[in-house]
């Protein structure tokens, strides 16, 4: 186990201990997030991949790539592509995943170590020996530290609230019951309080759904008056005072979101003071911001789904992986869902559209601050690892997916699943929209045939592959047999 940057230090100590560091640590330790490694590159094992030219700036890396990962794969948001570009790296390294007994950790119950395939309790006399733990959680920070190395690489993904929202209402229409009872997403929005019962079954789906992923308790006037909260006036305005990641003073609270559930005091000089009251009230303020505060001092890096590729560029040069690492195709789109759409700005919408959108967001205020607050965080470490040279990674890595689109798929994209008869890929259907997947090329030699399988493998069949990878299964000898066997 390496050193421990001041961020995973912060991860063990205690909330009293956290609250007096936290203002130092936070500062040093973004700082060194923010130098990270040269952007490193190596070269693919794939025929079709070509030695690629330097890329300006980029230098030859002396960093060692980053093997202990945490991802926090939240719903809705562009998780399940990632989890692919970690099955891959995973595989071809031959290390070892934390894997669910089946494909969940107990969701929507917060994580337990217990529900880790494999897991022997520290006391037992193991340290914790996974290298990857990716799969969907309610994360719970204090059992993840049972099964993973403090200096682990924790990182997640956000989605914007009104794209995750669109997404996830197609998706568990039937699942959760207050959009089971809506006839439609503008239904549902238009007076969500008619449909909504917090803690019916399945509706955190319909709500702040990565303010629950992130295993976030929910502000007390949330709590106690179910439902009664008024969202921002104007939720397009990015009201709550949120601030990139790591940068200026932090709370002088303590800060573990689990173990306090009440708003914590106004700190003066702090953020709070400029929070507009006619967004959310100050308690209400000052707790989203310890609680995004927090999850600064948890999370290495949380990538921003409209700016995936961004995201990507970044999270290569974080873990000092190559381009190759992070590249590959987008997994769990629904026909005819958000993926077209733009970024944070509404051009183009229809009127209509930026209603929905606006209601969206207001309704998720959570999710909308932790959006807003990531994206601010992704934006200064574009700054500081340089725009044009983050542009020419981007180029890159673009035009490198779609050479291997063009070599592994048939038709080069997503195709309805009523076209993918090989199991293998077809992903799981669910919900009122179709799942797209990819047809492999026919006539690949077996090396890309391996690699274009990884790339189009969706993610509950590669869990099943690592599984079987993982946890051979034994074949007992018959009793007669092994005693004939034994000297
Ligand atoms: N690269 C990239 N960029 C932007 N958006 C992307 C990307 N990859 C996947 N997606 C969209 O994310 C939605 C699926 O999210 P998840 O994989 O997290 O879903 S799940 O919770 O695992 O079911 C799903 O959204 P909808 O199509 O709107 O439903 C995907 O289209």
């Amino acid at each position: 186990m390496g050193p421990l940057s001041p961020t995973r230090t912060m991860r063990l100590w205690g909330p009293r201990s956290l609250g007096v560091a936290l203002g130092v640590f936070m500062t040093i330790g973004f700082a060194l997030q923010l130098w990270g490694g040269p952007f490193h590159r190596r070269l693919p094992g794939l025929q079709l991949r070509q030695p690629l030219a330097p890329s300006p700036g980029s230098a030859v890396s002396s960093c060692l790539p980053r093997q202990r990962l945490v991802f926090l794969k939240t719903h809705k948001s562009g998780s399940s592509s990632v989890l692919n570009l970690l099955h891959r790296y995973g595989d071809r390294h031959g290390l070892r995943f934390a894997l669910p007994a089946r494909y969940q950790f107990g969701y929507p119950r917060l994580f337990q170590a217990s529900r880790v395939k494999g897991y022997r309790p520290q006391g037992g006399g193991t340290k914790p020996h996974f290298h990857i733990l990716c799969h969907h959680m309610r994360f719970n920070l204090k059992e993840v530290l049972q099964v993973m190395p403090s200096d682990s690489f924790f990182f997640s993904i956000v989605r914007d609230p009104a794209a995750l929202a669109r997404s996830a209402f197609s998706y568990y229409k039937s699942t959760s019951s207050a959009f089971r009872k809506a006839p439609s997403l503008a239904a549902f929005l238009a007076n969500p309080r008619a449909f909504y019962r917090p803690g019916a079954r399945g509706d955190h789906y319909a709500r702040n759904l990565l303010w629950f992923d992130f295993g976030l308790p929910f502000p007390p006037e949330m709590k106690t008056k179910r439902g009664d909260t008024h969202p921002p006036r104007d939720p397009s305005l990015p009201q709550l005072n949120v601030l990139p990641s790591g940068t200026g003073p932090r709370a002088h609270h303590p800060l573990d979101p689990n173990a306090v559930f009440h708003p914590a005091p106004i700190v003066a000089g702090g953020h709070s003071q400029t929070s507009s009251p006619s967004s959310l009230d100050l308690g209400s303020s000052s707790f989203i911001q310890w609680s995004l505060a927090w999850l600064d001092s948890v999370f290495d890096l949380v990538l921003v789904a409209e700016y995936f590729d961004e995201s990507l560029v970044l999270l290569a040069d974080a873990l000092c992986w190559g381009l190759d690492d992070v590249v590959g195709f987008m997994h769990n789109a629904q026909a005819g869902g958000e993926q077209g759409r733009g970024p944070v700005s509404n051009g183009g919408l229809t009127a209509e559209d930026g209603q929905l959108t606006a209601r969206a967001r207001a309704w998720n205020h959570l999710d909308w601050a932790l959006y807003v607050h990531f994206n601010h965080s992704l934006w200064a470490r574009i700054n500081q690892y340089g725009q044009s040279r983050l542009e020419s990674a981007v180029a890159e890595l673009r035009a490198r997916r779609e050479a291997l689109a063009k070599h592994c798929l048939e038709g080069g994209e997503a195709l309805d699943p009523k076209y993918i008869t090989d199991r293998r890929f077809r992903p799981f259907q669910f919900g009122s929209g179709k799942v797209l997947g990819y047809v492999l090329r026919s006539g690949l030699s077996l090396a890309d045939q391996e690699e274009c399988e990884r790339l189009a493998t969706p993610e509950l069949q590669y869990k099943d592959k690592l599984d079987a990878k993982q946890f051979p299964p034994t074949v007992s000898l018959p009793l007669k047999t092994s005693r004939i066997l034994s000297p």
